[in-house]
């Protein structure tokens, strides 16, 4: 009764769901309600277009609002669970030797269940693509256009000139989880040299910080709250929720004229009078595309449908990895979790009655660092970004706390949560019933390693083969021996030491013991402690699969518009491009910016 009675006090509501009709025509149909597909959607009502929005799932869940319940939403029927096709050299740890790979299916898409960090990447990513209309001078003006900074006044002046106050995503610091390891970890990392950089997305790139997040007046900030929530935007924009998009229907001519879509266990037509945009996601975009005959041949035919346009759909997926590392420390009485709140009922109170207190936090992950390893002199311990090659970070840490006792406490959680199976989870439940727990996210930012996106059946409701391929190259394994060394020098900084912070030597089975070879076990354990950072991108890549107005080679009238777009995974988490792209490709289509 309480919970109803808050929901209806919601200062935003989503946008009212619409039945499909069989046949029925719009200027524009836009696949994908996620981090790009509501940018483009809306901006196009807001033009005047009408505009049919297609998205598989439903309305963001309350739970999904609060900040500090962001774990709790992977497994979730917020989240596709998918998983990855094992390729026997990495995730030998998770359960069935397969990586979890979360994806959001919600308005807001991944924007409604993801992490929420503020990053839009170096501006080097951009121009390296060497791609006419998207260096970083093309794109800032899409990032900026979005970005409603709330905190600028915090920043240095020399931010300034690269952030907007006054965008539709509103962004802000998320509230202290009130959790001694936020500072702590700072502290550290400074022993280490690691300079503190107020603005990981302003002149320079690499430091620690505390990062602005996708969060607002302490509530989570998902394109479904920033775009579609928008009363302009309703009055504008339909949207058919529970609607999953199977094939694009293409003419005897290759120009594509709509779509069909599940919606209720009914299959219908519906057409685009002027474009059809996908934005439904580096492995959504990719499978509807293969339905569609549009995608390697030789997988097509082996499917047993019919090519409409030879394409390199699918192929060289890049996605940043990591080396799950669990650091136990002292236990300082704290309770920041989410299962620990809950049973501290004033601290939930607070939470709903003024959005502020731990929940409205996001644990130790808006402490945020960057750096180039190159750069760090692994026998003096310190860091020297002197050069300007170590102004390209090669590394990300983010890093979440668990409170003594809460594996046992939640322990089905944090099994759908990330996966692993029961042997490990079982040495850090034991790990964790007398100590904290920090989880360490030491991200491989430039992977060489490469995976492909497939179709695994012909049946378009079923999910593609996913083969995500980490550590596929070693090199990507002595990059995270080379992380997972700086997270044990780390742990020898005064701070780390006062407080007792030990890596946890998992024990691993075809590993050699910790004390018998320090490189060897740090190699095997990679190999199966390995986990998604979950920005999968490159399955639809400019010039491979699109042009650079985003249209799709061989087929008219059809553009893709989200993160399997990008040639080259950034430095940096997500979200921020992929709305970036989502803006981008308004101008495209509305020929100010289409020759
Ligand atoms: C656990 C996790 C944590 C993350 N943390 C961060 C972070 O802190 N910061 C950050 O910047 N990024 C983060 N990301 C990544 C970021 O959220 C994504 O990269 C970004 O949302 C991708 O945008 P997109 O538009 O390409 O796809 P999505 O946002 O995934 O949107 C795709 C949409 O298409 C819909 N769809 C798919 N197939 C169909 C179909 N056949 N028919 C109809 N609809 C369909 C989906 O349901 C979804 O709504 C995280 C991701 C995950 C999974």
């Amino acid at each position: 009764f309480f919970f109803e009675n808050f929901l209806q006090d919601l200062p935003y509501t989503y946008p009212t769901g619409i039945q499909l009709e069989d046949g029925a025509a719009y200027d524009y149909v836009v696949v994908g309600a996620g981090a790009a597909g509501a940018a483009a959607a809306s901006r196009l009502a807001l033009k005047g277009f009408d505009v049919m929005l297609i998205e598989a799932g439903g309305d963001p869940s309350f739970l999904s609002t609060i900040p500090m319940a962001s774990l709790g939403l992977l497994g979730s029927s917020l989240d596709w669970q998918y998983k990855t096709i094992p390729n026997n050299i990495s995730c030998l740890s998770s359960i069935g030797e397969q990586c979890r790979f979360s994806r959001g299916k919600s308005l807001g898409g991944t924007t409604a269940i993801n992490h929420m960090l503020y990053i839009r990447g170096n501006r080097y990513d951009y121009d390296r693509m060497n791609i006419s209309g998207w260096t970083w001078k093309d794109l800032e003006p899409y990032f900026l256009r979005y970005e409603g900074l709330q905190i600028l006044d915090q920043y240095p002046a020399s931010s300034r000139k690269y952030h907007n106050s006054n965008g539709t995503m509103k962004l802000e610091y998320f509230d202290d989880p009130r959790n001694p390891w936020h500072t702590r970890t700072v502290e550290g990392l400074k022993q280490l040299n690691i300079p503190f950089n107020k603005d990981l997305n302003g002149e320079y790139q690499i430091g620690v910080t505390k990062v602005a997040g996708y969060v607002y007046k302490g509530e989570r900030m998902s394109t479904a709250r920033g775009y579609l929530a928008r009363n302009d935007v309703k009055k504008n924009l339909k949207v058919a929720k529970n609607a999953f998009c199977t094939e694009v229907v293409i003419d005897d001519d290759n120009i594509a004229r709509g779509v069909t879509v599940v919606q209720n266990l009914q299959k219908v037509t519906i057409y685009a009078r002027i474009e059809i945009v996908l934005s439904a996601g580096t492995i959504g975009t990719p499978q509807i595309l293969m339905q569609s005959g549009v995608g390697p041949a030789d997988h097509l035919q082996e499917m047993g449908i019919s090519v409409r346009s030879n394409l390199p759909v699918g192929n060289d997926m890049s996605d940043h990895h990591l080396p799950v590392v669990i650091v136990k420390v002292d236990h300082g009485g704290l309770v920041d979790s989410l299962v620990g709140l809950t049973s501290k009922a004033p601290q939930v109170l607070q939470y709903l009655a003024s959005r502020s207190g731990p929940l409205a936090s996001n644990s130790l992950q808006d402490i945020v660092t960057l750096i180039n390893t190159n750069c760090y002199d692994f026998d003096l311990r310190q860091y020297s970004g002197n050069s300007s090659l170590c102004e390209l970070a090669d590394m990300q840490i983010i890093q979440s706390y668990i409170d003594k006792g809460l594996v046992a406490l939640a322990k089905p959680l944090v099994k759908q949560a990330i996966g692993f199976n029961d042997q490990v989870l079982d040495q850090i439940e034991k790990a964790n019933e007398n100590h904290g727990l920090i989880i360490f996210s030491p991200m491989v930012l430039q992977p060489y390693s490469r995976g492909t996106v497939r179709l695994a059946s012909i049946d378009p409701l079923q999910p593609p083969a996913i083969f995500a391929n980490y550590l596929g190259d070693e090199r990507d394994v002595e990059q995270m021996v080379k992380s997972i060394t700086f997270l044990e020098h780390l742990m020898k900084t005064q701070i780390f030491k006062k407080h007792k912070a030990s890596i946890l030597h998992l024990n691993l089975p075809g590993c050699p013991a910790y004390k018998c070879g320090r490189v060897e076990y740090w190699r095997c354990y990679a190999r199966h402690m390995t986990y998604s950072g979950y920005h999968a991108v490159g399955t639809c890549a400019l010039t491979r699969v699109v042009d650079e107005q985003l249209r799709v080679y061989g087929v008219k009238n059809l553009r893709v518009a989200d993160l399997s777009v990008l040639k080259n995974i950034i430095r940096g988490n997500t979200a921020s491009v992929s709305i970036a792209i989502g803006e981008r490709i308004v101008d495209f289509l509305t020929e100010e910016d289409n020759p």
